[in-house]
């Protein structure tokens, strides 16, 4: 608004007093031709240093104006870099067990992001090492904050998450990142090439291990597709790729630092084509074969792959267990697959 005020005011003002001082001189100047003590040509060189002498104020005014905006845009960059952070390492931090395993377990644990208002209530879960978990329930449940705590984004109020046996509050971030991926909902895509983008984690990653994950998780695919491969352009979120893409290159980014357990949040809608759709859900059951997962599946071709399905509502754990085992229960899961699922088998 500053900016655009100088802009709208400061602008007009100078040309307004060039105008003005080009009327004067070609007023004095045309007196002086008819009293007899100046020349036409005295004239012309006057208008011209008149015009010469406003041009840099000229320039000085929308050079401020760029200043203006530019001063605009870093007060909002510095805003987000000095927010304090709320999640800190703990002073003294534990080193996970050797060789990490991936265990889950979390210890009655209640979280709201009011805590008047919990949204997991008494949360107890144990994931044993290379199983893969879909969670599932209505909107709302509390299945992303679950997922959110395990990543510490937040800590809980009460009780604990465990992984391997270590709190994960005494481990430092670095080492918590290092071992828990997580592929989120809508994943972000930065200007830069294909590498740096599956690079994000450490630009200093073998090629051969970038290519690796590319692979394993069918990126390659399209990938391999570009003439420049590999160090072809992403634009700014990845206008310039589908969502299948995008999804795949967000897969082979968690995937690239081999990471023990696996935080998948799906997609609620399927807006992909088929062939993207069975390439993703390969790439899928390859990911979770053997790794520690957590998936909050939205679609029933997701639970396909996994091991176990825990039903979350209103921030409790009410059913747990199989595909077969929680249909037959004929409760929350049963009531859920028919009314979220069934169309999505009958399509
Ligand atoms: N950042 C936040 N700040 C405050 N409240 C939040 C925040 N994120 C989620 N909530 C609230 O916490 C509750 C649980 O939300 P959560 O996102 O965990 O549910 P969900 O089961 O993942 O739902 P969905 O399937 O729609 O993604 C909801 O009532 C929601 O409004």
């Amino acid at each position: 608004m500053r900016a655009l005020l100088i802009f709208a005011i400061f602008i007009p003002s100078v040309n307004l007093m060039a105008a003005i001082g080009t009327a004067a001189v070609l007023y004095g100047s045309g007196q002086g031709i008819l009293a007899g003590w100046a020349s036409l040509g005295m004239l012309a060189a006057f208008v011209q240093y008149t015009e010469r002498a406003f041009q840099p104020i000229r320039n000085l005014a929308e050079r401020y104006t760029v200043l203006q905006s530019a001063m605009a845009a870093s007060e909002r960059i510095f805003g987000v870099l000095d927010t304090p952070e709320e999640i800190r390492d703990p002073e003294h931090p534990v080193a996970l067990p050797r060789p990490v395993r991936g265990e889950i377990e979390f210890r009655d644990v209640v979280f709201g992001y009011d805590p008047a208002e919990p949204v997991l209530k008494g949360i107890n879960l144990h994931i044993p090492a290379g199983q893969a978990v879909a969670i599932v329930g209505a909107t709302g449940a509390g299945k992303s904050s679950l997922v959110a705590l395990l990543a510490r984004f937040y800590d809980v109020q009460q009780g604990g998450i465990f992984l391997d046996g270590v709190d994960i509050r005494h481990l430092a971030q670095h080492e918590l990142r290092r071992h828990v991926a997580a592929v989120p909902q809508d994943p972000v895509c930065f200007s830069g090439t294909i590498a740096s983008n599956i690079r994000l984690h450490s630009q200093e990653m073998s090629v051969e291990r970038m290519r690796w994950a590319a692979e394993l998780v069918n990126a390659a695919v399209f990938i391999e597709q570009f003439p420049d491969g590999y160090d072809h352009e992403v634009r700014e979120r990845g206008s310039n790729l589908s969502v299948g893409q995008r999804q795949l290159l967000a897969f082979a980014r968690a995937l690239a630092f081999n990471p023990e357990v696996l935080l998948i949040l799906d997609e609620a809608t399927s807006s992909v084509d088929t062939a993207t759709e069975a390439l993703i859900q390969d790439a899928l059951a390859r990911m979770l074969r053997g790794r520690t997962s957590i998936v909050i599946a939205h679609r029933l071709s997701t639970i396909q792959h996994v091991d176990r399905i825990v039903v979350l509502h209103q921030g409790q754990i009410v059913e747990d267990g199989s595909h077969a085992e929680l249909l037959a229960q004929r409760g929350f899961y049963h009531r859920l697959y028919h009314l979220q699922f069934a169309e999505e088998v009958g399509r």
